[in-house]
């Protein structure tokens, strides 16, 4: 069977996986005419806007937008349009973890992939390429491939793919240019192997052929939920050494530095944190957590587990650390948060552990001053107000006031805590910012961004995760 030549791709969901993705296809493949459609009308005006004020920040997003936007790139809420005329069509719609109903709390929310694969159904009237794009528990595909079976016309067929997303916020455009890899998952068929071919073809358009690994379905959607778990994992391990580190006055930079040099092990992502955040990590490992449990697997289930709640602890742990160094009560005192979003280079807040602090903060009823330079102030708000339903928005705008600037922030505080690894952070005017804080003035560092001696030298007590306090040293 020869491989179907892709002309018209369609991709249900204009998120931060569908836009960047489906781009960069755009950009790479000028005979393919790609189109992303969204149900979220003010997400498409925000990609099609004059003024490129793309409804997510990515570093080097807006330029490849500003080259195919219009050419062969279009966005379009006429989700069946798209539908109808693709010959490929990409499902990068979310899944997030359930919060009601049975696996609550653990397993991933499939309803938005059930609802788009419902949609292709009804509408297709010729052969399509169906490819998973979002992160889904293993064996997700044939549940779509049962819908699209069911409903399909005469003369009109459905063979689906895996091809699950490795980008990582912030580095999106490098991750999708010159990926380590991409994976396609298919039925090992002569029509699936013939899919997984088309798919590969336009990958092929840029990424090197050994780069594109083709396996069967099942391991396709395992391997991105173990990818996850293994990398969430390494850092868990590392923020569970700094607790040691902390506790003993060993250094987790130097003691993640010689761990990485041995080449078994690496030295990427072993750098201890505040906590990990992001929309997927979490919800993944608790995917996986979800799929053990399902296949009667339960110490499989609580080895995953582990992961998550050595990261709920690193967060309580320094919160923790944050009001037994400041007397132990923080009641009545200004905290300077810098930083909100999960991670710097993004303004995407999904789980970060900046949310998790503030609301600690509030509940020692401190006052906090947060200043990010990306995230928008609505998207504060809510973050704050979902990590606590109970406190009315009003009062809870009586404790945290956003701040325009890093200075602005730690004005009349009386420690600033980095919560994002901003590199603005790294280099502002530190003796600026001590001038204006009340004394003794506290820098607690949650994302070993800043140089503990300088600061030290200008008159902070500086407190370092995975590092001794400073009475200890
Ligand atoms: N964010 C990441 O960095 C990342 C990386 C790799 C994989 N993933 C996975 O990719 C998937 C998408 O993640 P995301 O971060 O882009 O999510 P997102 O929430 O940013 O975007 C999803 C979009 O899908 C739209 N949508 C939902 N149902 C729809 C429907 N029936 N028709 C049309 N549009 C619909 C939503 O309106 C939303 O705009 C998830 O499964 C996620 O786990 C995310
Ligand atoms: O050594 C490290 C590395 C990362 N982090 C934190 O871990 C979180 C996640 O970071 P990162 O993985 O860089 O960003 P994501 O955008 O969440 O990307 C992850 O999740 C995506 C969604 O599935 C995958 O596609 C990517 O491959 C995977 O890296 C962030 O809070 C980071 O600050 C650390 O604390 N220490």
């Amino acid at each position: 069977m020869s491989p179907v030549k892709v002309t018209k791709i369609c991709c249900i969901g204009a998120g931060y996986v569908g836009g960047p993705t489906c781009s960069v296809i755009a950009l790479k493949c000028p005979h393919i005419r790609v189109t992303i459609v969204d149900l979220n009308q003010a997400r498409i005006d925000a990609w099609n806007s004059d003024d490129f004020n793309l409804p997510i920040y990515e570093p080097g997003l807006e330029d490849v937008v500003r080259q195919a936007r219009g050419r062969n790139l279009f966005f379009s809420t006429d989700v069946d349009k798209a539908i109808e005329e693709a010959d490929l069509i990409f499902v990068s719609v979310n899944t997030p973890t359930k919060k009601s109903g049975v696996g609550a709390g653990f397993a991933a929310d499939l309803n938005y992939v059930e609802l788009a694969t419902r949609r292709i159904a009804t509408i297709a009237r010729s052969n399509k390429i169906v490819v998973e794009k979002s992160t889904v528990p293993c064996r997700t595909a044939e549940s779509m491939r049962t819908i699209l079976e069911a409903n399909s016309k005469p003369n009109c067929r459905f063979d689906i793919l895996s091809n699950p997303e490795f980008l990582a916020e912030g580095t999106a455009m490098t991750d999708l240019f010159k990926p380590d890899r991409v994976l396609i998952g298919s039925l090992q068929t002569p029509e699936g192997i013939s899919a997984c071919q088309s798919l590969a073809q336009v990958y092929a358009n840029w990424v090197p052929k050994e780069c594109i690994l083709t396996v069967g379905l099942w391991s396709s959607e395992l391997s991105k939920l173990a990818a996850n778990a293994m990398l969430a994992q390494r850092i868990s391990s590392i923020n569970a050494l700094s607790a040691i580190c902390e506790a003993t006055g060993a250094n987790i930079d130097e003691v993640s530095n010689a761990v990485g040099y041995d080449t078994r092990i690496g030295p990427k992502f072993l750098k201890a944190s505040v906590g990990f955040g992001g929309s997927c990590f979490q919800k993944d490992i608790l995917n996986l957590v979800y799929l053990s449990e399902s296949l009667h697997l339960p110490e499989v289930a609580a080895y995953w587990r582990q992961v998550v709640d050595m990261n709920e602890y690193q967060k309580r742990r320094f919160s923790q650390r944050v009001v037994d160094t400041l007397f132990k009560t923080i009641t009545g005192k200004r905290i300077a948060v810098l930083g909100f979003a999960f991670k710097a280079d993004t303004g995407d807040t999904r789980e970060s552990a900046a949310i998790t602090l503030i609301k600690d903060f509030l509940s020692e009823r401190a006052f906090v001053n947060v200043y990010d330079p990306k995230v928008v102030h609505e998207q504060i708000w809510m973050d704050l107000q979902e990590a606590s339903p109970l406190v009315p928005l009003d009062n809870i705008k009586k404790q945290v006031t956003i701040s325009p600037s890093a200075f602005e922030a730690a004005q009349g505080a009386d420690a600033i805590v980095i919560a994002t690894e901003w590199k603005e952070f790294r280099d502002i005017d530190w003796e600026r910012l001590y001038k204006g804080m009340n004394k003794p003035a506290f820098v607690f560092d949650g994302r070993l961004l800043v140089d503990a001696e300088k600061l030290t030298k200008i008159g902070f007590k500086v407190t370092t995760i995975g590092r001794p306090s400073p009475l200890l040293t």
